[in-house]
This record gives structure tokens, C-alpha cells and sequence, in this order.
């Protein structure tokens, strides 16, 4: 019986096109400024910098050559942890000035709620920051849906395709593996959760149906129809 939900966001909760046309152009155009702004006197702005100055092999002074580098990662989507902590610092900002509010599905945020009522616990695994994952769900088109989650994950437990990663998150909930439910719109972290014996649901929110024998959810509510036969 499945007691814990793990949701992923950008194209399960919310849609790829809020995260690429809104969220990512809004970090694209403030870095450079958050960047030169913080370094000197931010202690937690200055670590994430140190983090992309060894990543990177540059010098940690290098302040520009940071900031390029930053930038060529935001362009390619690159799931580094110390890109996706600056972003939700940014994003921080953003969501309080109120420049745009966090996409959520109007069915995820309804069946959150249902399942939360319903006594499932609900976590988060994005490869955006957890600080980046509270400010989508806190500043929500459909309102604070924070409430409803037990906990959240980003990639310092692991990368989202690793099947390690799935495993230390059922050792930190200290659950059976079958007892846990993965959604995401990306069969390869389906597979991933998979290989350590975490059922999963393959969210496909738009186009054309792919041609697998894996079930396919075209929304939450698929899902609930689902979670009702387990
Ligand atoms: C937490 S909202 C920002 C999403 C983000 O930065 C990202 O990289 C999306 O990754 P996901 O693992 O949710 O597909
Ligand atoms: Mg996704």
C-alpha cells in the first residue's frame, strides 16, 4: 500500500515552460548584479561561489569569470547544486516583489491537498534547491500549498537519475520501498527509483502519448485512479 508520495516539479507539479520562460531568464538577467552585490558580505552567497570556483577550476576572486560561468550553466540547464542555491536566492525576490507567482497544475495542487487530507505524506524531490521548491509551492497561483508536504529533496542527496539517490531518500524516511510512490515527467529517474523498488507513475503532460508499456498519467487525477488500484 502506498503511504508516501515523492513528487517531482518541473513538468509533473508545474509546467516546463514557468521554470524555462520565467524562472530561468529571471536568474539569467540578475545573477551578474546578485553576484557583485553579495560576494564580499554574504557568507552563503560566497560558499555557493567557492563551490562553482572549484567546479569550475577558476580562482574564487574571479568574479566575472564566476559569473560567465554561471551563466553558460543556467543556458544549458545544468543540475549543479551551487547554480540551483544561487537561483533559489534569487528567486527569493522575485516571488516576494511579486514578478511572477509559482506554476503549480490546478489538479496537482487539488489532489496535494487530497492526499495530504487523505493522510499520505508528501515529499519533494527537484533538482531545484529546496529554498527554490518552498518558494514555488509557498507562492503558488493556487496559494501557499506548503502545508500539505512533510519534506523536501534536491540534489545533495544525490543526482535525480542515480538510483542512490532514491535509496538514501528511503533510508532518511525510513520506509519500505513499496510503500513509496515516485512521479515524474522523466522515465529515466522513473528508472532510476525504480532499480531500488520504488513504484513510480509516469507524468506525460502534453503531446503526442509515447509508445511504452509503462502506464502513462496525463494529470493527478490519473494518478489518484491509480493509487486507488495499489
Ligand atoms: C524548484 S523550481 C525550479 C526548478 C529547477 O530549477 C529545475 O532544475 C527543475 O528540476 P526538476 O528536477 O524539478 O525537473
Ligand atoms: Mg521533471
Amino acid at each position: 500500500m502506498i503511504r508516501v508520495i515523492v513528487t517531482d516539479i518541473e513538468g509533473t507539479t508545474s509546467s516546463i515552460s514557468f521554470v524555462h520562460e520565467v524562472l530561468f531568464p529571471y536568474a539569467s538577467k540578475h545573477i551578474a548584479d546578485f553576484v557583485r552585490a553579495g560576494h564580499g558580505d554574504t557568507p552563503a552567497i560566497r560558499e555557493q561561489l567557492d563551490a562553482v570556483a572549484k567546479a569550475a577550476g577558476l580562482p574564487a576572486d574571479d568574479i566575472e569569470g564566476l559569473i560567465a560561468v554561471l551563466q553558460s550553466w543556467i543556458a544549458e540547464d545544468r543540475k549543479e547544486t551551487a547554480l540551483k542555491a544561487l537561483q533559489g536566492m534569487l528567486w527569493e525576490r522575485g516571488y516576494q516583489q511579486g514578478d511572477f507567482r509559482g506554476h503549480v497544475y490546478p489538479d496537482a495542487a487539488e489532489y496535494l491537498q487530497r492526499w495530504h487530507d487523505r493522510g499520505l505524506r508528501l515529499f519533494v524531490y527537484s533538482s531545484g534547491s529546496v529554498k527554490a521548491q518552498k518558494l514555488i509551492f509557498g507562492y503558488s497561483e493556487a496559494g501557499d500549498l506548503t502545508p500539505f508536504f512533510s519534506g523536501y529533496f534536491d540534489t545533495r542527496i544525490g543526482a535525480k537519475r542515480e538510483a542512490s539517490s532514491y535509496r538514501n531518500i528511503i533510508d532518511e524516511l525510513g520506509v519500505e520501498p513499496q510503500t513509496v510512490l515516485f512521479l515524474s515527467d522523466v522515465e529515466a529517474e522513473l528508472e532510476a527509483a525504480e532499480a531500488v523498488g520504488i513504484r513510480t507513475a509516469w507524468l506525460v503532460r502534453d503531446g503526442e502519448l509515447p509508445e511504452t508499456g509503462r502506464p502513462v498519467m496525463r494529470n493527478f487525477e490519473d494518478v489518484d485512479k491509480l493509487l486507488m488500484q495499489r
